[in-house]
């Protein structure tokens, strides 16, 4: 019978590729497993328990929160406040960023920062959502409190980024600078298994991923992409197909693994687009990176943009490489 490795097992494994590591890191992203467990739990069944709807309240940023936004947001902070591994944690769903003050924590070496459920509008009607979180190592000493400059850090400083997608199976996908890899959740034997090793984008892409329903706010230099790419051109593979759910992980794996490429731009209602930078952006940009792919804002690379703000925003253009820099070129001549 063939061997599979578990996520645990690679966590292990793979601490060697940090030669100072003290084991904190993959404590860490154990954890980050284990709430990913217990929300992938609470989603199977949402429909039986009440969870489904609204919660009645707005986050930081103006939406309306679902009770499942509220709900993993709960089970990510509880778990990764129960185990000491990081100095502080902000998330979608708070307006400010949590410090741990006790002295484990304090002497704690990492931060993180989390989308505790993406895809939120799509939640109620079953299509897939998923989880996603991004790790640094913090700035200021230890044994202080957490400041918001530990937060504020360009996404090339990320140690560790991934996501869990609660689709037709749960896969939890992360890298920390040396690859991506996806690990497949067996509900029976209640462990993530590695069904992805080495996950790359395909070499060409003909999947576009955007809000067509937004294209008279979009920028000429978009405008002018989509139009190219549904231009009829068989020697090119144009027009590419178009696929939209709603979920940017459940957009970004399918582009990863078939190739193509996620755009979210800035309009003129959402003049620095929608998605945010600390906790949607970066983390997609480090693994799209490590896949072989690319992301921009359509002029800088996302990883090198200096955050100013805990939710603040950035236009998003992410996948496969050209298809990106095809992108940037129709911006960059706009
Ligand atoms: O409905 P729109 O405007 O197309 O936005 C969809 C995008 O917004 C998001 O839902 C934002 O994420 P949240 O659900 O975490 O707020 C992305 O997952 C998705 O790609
Ligand atoms: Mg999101
Ligand atoms: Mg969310």
């Amino acid at each position: 019978m063939e061997r599979h490795t578990t996520l645990g097992e690679f966590i292990i494994e793979n601490q060697k590729d940090f030669p100072y590591a003290k084991g904190e890191l993959s404590a860490l992203l154990s954890s980050i497993k284990l709430a990913g467990k217990m929300v992938n739990e609470k989603i199977n069944k949402a429909g039986l328990s009440q969870i489904l709807g609204k919660a009645g309240q707005e986050n930081i940023q103006g939406e309306s929160q679902a009770k499942l936004d509220v709900m993993a947001n709960e089970i990510f902070v509880s778990t990764l406040r129960n185990r000491g591994e990081i100095c502080g944690l902000a998330s979608e769903e708070l307006e400010d960023y949590l410090v741990f003050e006790d002295d484990i924590h304090k002497n704690a070496e990492y931060i993180v920062l989390i989308d505790p459920l993406d895809g939120s509008s799509n939640i109620d009607v079953d299509i897939t959502v998923g989880t996603i979180f991004s790790i640094y190592r913090r700035i200021t000493p230890k044994g202080t409190k957490a400041e918001l400059m530990d937060f504020l850090q360009p996404g090339n400083k990320q140690v560790a980024a991934g996501y869990l997608i609660y689709g037709t199976s749960t896969i939890l996908v992360y890298t920390t600078g040396n690859g991506v890899n996806g690990f497949t959740f067996d509900p029976g034997i209640g462990s993530f298994f590695l069904s992805h090793p080495d996950i790359k984008f395909p070499p060409v892409g003909n999947t576009y991923s955007v809000n067509e329903g937004n294209y008279v706010h979009f920028p000429q230099g978009i405008k002018k992409y989509i139009k190219w790419v549904q231009e009829l051109n068989e020697e090119e593979n144009r027009p590419f197909t178009s696929r939209y759910t709603g979920s940017l992980v459940a957009d970004f794996h399918r582009n990863m693994l078939l190739g193509g490429i996620y755009l979210y731009p800035q309009g003129t209602t959402a003049p620095k687009g929608k998605l945010r930078l600390l906790y949607e952006c970066n983390p997609m940009a480090f693994l799209a990176e490590q896949a072989g792919g690319k992301a921009s804002d359509g002029f800088r690379r996302i990883m090198e943009l200096q955050p100013e703000e805990l939710h603040e925003r950035a236009p998003f253009i992410c996948g496969n490489k050209e298809m990106v820099e095809k992108a940037e070129e129709f911006m960059q001549k706009e």
